[in-house]
């Protein structure tokens, strides 16, 4: 018994300990917990060995926020160097500063709209000049908002398909092509989402983009393992960050409702899903290609599961219905 209340103070402990170091720097907002949380701690340091990617060049599109920004501060915390890319100049300078600043290791900026293929070719360019081609490429940038299909005009669902399929295209083959070339071979991780596989409602063109994406990666990773070429997918569930939750629940009555559906009782840190793709674009991970990893505390199976409503029926509930179910006996 007494084993039981410390473990689970450690887990307390552990839960605030790891918010507390995501905060310093990931600088993620206020994570809020279900009934089952306190099983699953987030943990907000690096998982990987120190110096994992040090001599490692990164590039990750959209670092200048959000995700992008959590990955970008864990790989240059492993000891990568890093190039941030997005078209918010400002914002990308100030991540880089921010998060240099902590890790000692440099962060570069540059300025790049992904639907424009010269753009991105003039960022591989400067980025060439700066750093040389990347050992790790993480297509992270992404557009989207919830809005009814009838209700998406032609640029609508350009706008989303261009960054997030299009965007995400220009980008893979612009450096796939130069690495070939080069002979050097890279790490390549596309973040999708849950819904890619399933589809869903009111995210019309970010659902069709991202299973494009899926279906671009799994093929690129049969077709380029020849040139020393790993591709891979993480899926992730609800994480809250600004770009986010201010286009998707622009009114906050989303978000317990979903928490209540996660087996594991709370939306996703950050921080974790660094830890994840730092590893999928480690060395460690140099036998993985073509997965697909979904990392969502179980929202997925929960909502797909046809009798999972059934977790609120109580025990004296239960007793009825088995004795409902054992009646028909014969029947
Ligand atoms: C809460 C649960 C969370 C679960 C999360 C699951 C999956 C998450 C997936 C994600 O991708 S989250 C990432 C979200 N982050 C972003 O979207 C950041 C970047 N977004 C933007 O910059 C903008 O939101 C936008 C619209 C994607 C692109 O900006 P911009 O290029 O400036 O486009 P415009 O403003 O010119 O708009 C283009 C076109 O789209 C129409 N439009 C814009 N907003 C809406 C809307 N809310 N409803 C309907 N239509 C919209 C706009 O009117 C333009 O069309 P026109 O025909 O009028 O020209
Ligand atoms: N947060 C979540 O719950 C989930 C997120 N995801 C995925 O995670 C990734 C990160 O999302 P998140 O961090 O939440 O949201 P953010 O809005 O913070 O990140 C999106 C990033 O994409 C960049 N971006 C948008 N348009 C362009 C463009 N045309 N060219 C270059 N960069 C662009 C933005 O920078 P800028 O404005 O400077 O261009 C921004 O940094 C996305 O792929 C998203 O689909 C998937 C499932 C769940």
């Amino acid at each position: 018994m007494a084993a039981r209340v410390l473990g689970r103070a450690g887990r307390l402990a552990a839960v605030v300990r790891s918010s507390a170091l995501q905060l310093r720097l990931h600088g993620s907002a206020g994570l809020r917990f279900g009934s089952q949380a306190s099983f699953f701690p987030p943990l907000g340091d690096a998982m990987l060995p120190s110096g994992s990617f040090n001599n490692h060049v990164a590039l990750i599109t959209g670092g200048g926020t959000g995700l992008g920004r959590a990955m970008t501060a864990t790989l240059s915390q492993l000891g990568a160097q890093c190039i941030i890319a997005s078209r918010k100049l400002d914002i990308l300078q100030r991540t880089a500063e921010e998060i240099s600043s902590q890790t000692g290791n440099k962060v570069h900026a540059v300025q790049c709209d992904v639907r424009d293929p010269q753009a991105v070719s003039q960022c591989v360019d400067q980025m060439e000049a700066l750093t040389g081609l990347p050992d790790v490429i993480i297509n992270n940038a992404a557009g989207n908002f919830v809005c009814p299909s009838e209700r998406l005009s032609p640029n609508a669902w350009k706008t989303i398909t261009d960054i997030v399929l299009n965007g995400t295209a220009f980008v893979t083959l612009e450096l796939g092509k130069r690495l070939i070339q080069n002979q050097k071979g890279a790490s390549f991780l596309a973040i999708t989402t849950i819904y890619a596989e399933s589809g869903s409602g009111f995210v019309v063109p970010s659902a069709s983009a991202k299973a494009g994406v899926e279906a671009l990666y799994k093929s690129l990773a049969a077709e380029w393992g020849r040139y020393g070429h790993r591709f891979n997918i993480i899926q992730p569930g609800p994480i809250r960050t600004k770009g986010a939750f201010s286009r998707l629940d622009p009114t906050g009555a989303f978000e317990k409702a979903t928490i209540d559906r996660i087996p594991t009782g709370r939306l996703g840190t950050p921080a974790e899903i660094a830890n994840l793709a730092a590893y999928v674009s480690s060395n460690y991970a140099s036998w993985m290609s073509g997965a697909v990893i979904r990392f969502d505390g179980g929202e997925y199976v929960s909502l797909a599961g046809e009798f999972n409503e059934l977790r609120s029926v109580t025990p004296d509930q239960w007793k009825i219905l088995e004795v409902m179910i054992r009646n028909t006996k014969g029947s």
